[in-house]
């Protein structure tokens, strides 16, 4: 049994091989027949993988003899290993048992889902109180290098600057395709009454499960958007609370989305990591008969950007001139400044005069963000190089990321949809529930039908009628499956300008990116890989597709590999590459192609053979002097650069 947290770099090493599938299994674990015959009839596909980024906090605390609270290194993932409901030690045992450090994995769920997932443990453990900007950007960084791998991320953390995390790295992690559930806990786990147990297996689940692809936080049994969220209790099981936004879901005894409120992103762009804060910022609580030196003194040069708390709906003092001169001086010294509330709930507004000295005074209305999430926006604009001051304080009105609620008032009127209006008419339905019920049963049909028959203004019209654009029929298909399946470009652009995720996968874990390449649909290809979409297989199942589009002459198939970024000199697992089958098979076009994208000549297979042997032995003559002509080529461009 494993008894100590994995490394990053270990997770990362381990993992092809978790991936396998079926298929390649008995190839892959060549000459570990036990554990073959334990995987061969493993479901895969119903697997989701979660790393969970262990930083800190409560939740995985013991007391030391002084009775205190301290985080104890590698305690927490021995524990887990103990607790029943949150490890299958039989499922592990059974499908890992080849592996010295096996995941762990959740015991089974009623969709008959397994979320395995790894704990990488932080050192030091860190109480949250002691983490700083450097922890927000090492654990974005952390995402980021192992993104493709995981199907979701947790982070555990200390609950009181939870809310600064989460607020940061909404906005650090930019064009998030995949779920950061944030979690801690008020009781440690190791006690005997612990919200922490609820909280962590909450969370990876929605992490595993669930297409939210947002920055979110998970406690007591709701989810929040993590940028919506404060700490508003110290001792309270609720100790979260997000006072302008409801919940994104809600635990009971089922989960319950609010799939329409889910943040997506809504342009054909990767996920990056934006891994730079100006750490020149701050938070200034306007009391009564505040001083204009301590205003003045607190906005001084290095401050680049301060939150400006006031009263009620954004007010101040209209008879303090002198602050109002303050904060002048300061936006004409290029400081930005953003007006928030004192108020725990509502927006600041421009409906009383005393808020007018400010906008007056330069000061950006925050309308009802946090302070935390406006002090870590603050932090990170002010980070960006490629905007200029005036970007910069347009940005902070902006909302980047669903952290505030700006009204819009060019959103069209949703207008029924006229089958919905003829249906309701038809059997006299006139309660608005009826009604609503309707359209739970019909708009998932029209949508479908919108899609397979690419009529881009119906599904604009359904999009506003409200339609979770994630939904999966009964194969597990979503509407980019079919789209990708059908090689509709504009469908398939329009799905992914509104928020499709390109990571789901169905009952058989084909992802839309797959159906694409089963198909050959080039420029869809290029879209999804534009939107972050990866590769899911192992490289020895790549291998072998390769080998097999190869040996049958299929260029375009390799075409539609390497528009998928995959490295065309993957071998299956007899150790043969494309370049091996095409040279077999006498396929000139292939190994022109194999030659043009630089795959290596040199490769031998488990029988030691070259892919020039292969081409020989098939008497492909002209295919010995291809390679040799193109090897000649790159020896002359070799010696020209060392010269
Ligand atoms: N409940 C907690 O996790 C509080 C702890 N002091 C922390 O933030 O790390």
């Amino acid at each position: 049994m494993m008894s100590h947290a994995s490394s990053l770099d270990e997770i990362s090493a381990s993992y092809d091989v978790k991936t396998v599938d079926p298929a390649s299994v008995p190839k892959i674990l060549y000459g570990h027949k036990e554990s073959i015959e334990s995987l061969v009839d493993f479901e895969w596909t119903q697997e989701s993988r979660v790393l969970v980024l262990y930083t800190g906090g409560t939740i995985g605390m013991v007391r030391n003899e002084r009775g205190k609270l301290v985080p104890i290194p590698q305690e927490l993932e021995l524990n887990i290993r103990r607790f029943p409901h949150m490890h299958d030690e039989i499922y592990s045992a059974k499908r890992f048992n080849s592996f010295s450090n096996p995941p762990l994995v959740l015991p089974d769920c009623k969709d008959k889902c397994r979320v395995v997932y790894w704990v990488y443990e932080y050192d030091p453990l860190l109480d949250s109180s002691n983490m700083t900007m450097d922890d927000w950007i090492r654990i974005a960084k952390d995402i980021r290098g192992v993104y493709e791998m995981f199907d979701g991320f947790v982070v555990l953390h200390g609950t009181d600057t939870l809310a600064y995390t989460a607020s940061a790295l909404s906005f650090m992690l930019e064009n998030l395709g995949k779920p950061v559930v944030i979690t801690g806990s008020q009781i440690p786990i190791f006690e005997t009454r612990s919200d922490g147990r609820d909280n962590f297996i909450g969370a990876v689940i929605i992490a595993g499960r669930y297409t939210i692809p947002e920055v979110t936080v998970f406690f007591n049994n709701k989810l929040y958007r993590g940028n919506r969220t404060t700490k508003v209790s110290t001792g309270r099981l609720q100790a979260f609370d997000s006072p302008n936004m409801s919940p994104l879901a809600t635990a009971g005894i089922s989960i319950q989305v609010d799939y329409r409120s889910v943040f997506h992103p809504t342009c054909l762009k990767k996920f990056t990591v934006f891994d730079s804060l100006n750490r020149h910022v701050g938070i200034l609580r306007i009391f009564p008969s505040i001083s204009a030196e301590t205003v003045s003194a607190f906005l001084q040069p290095p401050m680049a950007g301060a939150v400006i708390q006031t009263y009620g709906a954004g007010n101040m003092p209209s008879n303090r001139t002198d602050i109002i001169k303050v904060l002048e001086e300061a936006t004409e010294r290029g400081v930005i400044l953003v007006n928030i509330t004192q108020c725990m709930h509502g927006s600041v507004d421009t409906i009383y005069e005393t808020g007018e000295g400010l906008v007056q005074a330069g000061v950006m209305a925050g309308l009802d963000m946090t302070p935390e999430a406006a002090l870590t926006k603050l932090s990170y604009v002010l980070a960006k190089k490629e905007w200029d001051s005036d970007a910069k304080k347009a940005m902070m009105t902006t909302n980047l990321r669903g952290e505030m609620t700006v009204v819009n008032q060019e959103d069209e009127e949703s207008r029924e949809l006229d089958v919905i209006s003829s249906i309701a008419r038809a059997l006299h339905l006139s309660s608005s529930e009826d009604i609503e019920h309707v359209k739970e049963l019909l708009i998932p049909t029209l949508f479908f039908s919108a899609i397979s028959n690419a009529d881009l203004k119906r599904l604009e019209e359904i999009y506003r009628n409200g339609i979770e654009i994630n939904l999966q029929d009964a194969s597990g298909w979503t509407a980019l499956h079919m789209a990708c399946n059908e090689g509709l470009t504009d469908v398939v652009t329009w799905l992914l300008k509104h928020g499709a995720s390109v990571h789901i996968r169905d009952r058989l874990g084909r992802t839309p990116l797959s159906v694409a390449i089963e198909n050959d649909h080039h420029k869809v290809i290029e879209l999804l890989l534009k939107t972050g979409a990866h590769l899911t297989e192992s490289t020895q199942k790549l291998g072998e597709e390769l080998v097999t589009a190869a040996g049958v002459n299929n260029k375009k198939r390799l075409m539609s590999y390497y528009l998928a970024e995959a490295d065309l000199s993957n071998s299956d697992p007899c150790g043969r590459t494309a370049l091996h089958a095409a040279c077999t098979v006498g396929s000139v076009e292939c190994v022109r192609f194999l030659l043009d994208a630089n795959v290596p000549t040199d490769v031998r297979d488990r029988t030691d053979l070259t892919p020039v042997m292969c081409a020989e032995i098939n008497n492909n003559q002209h295919l010995v002097e291809l390679i040799a002509a193109h090897e000649e080529i790159n020896e002359e461009v070799r010696h020209s650069v060392r010269h």
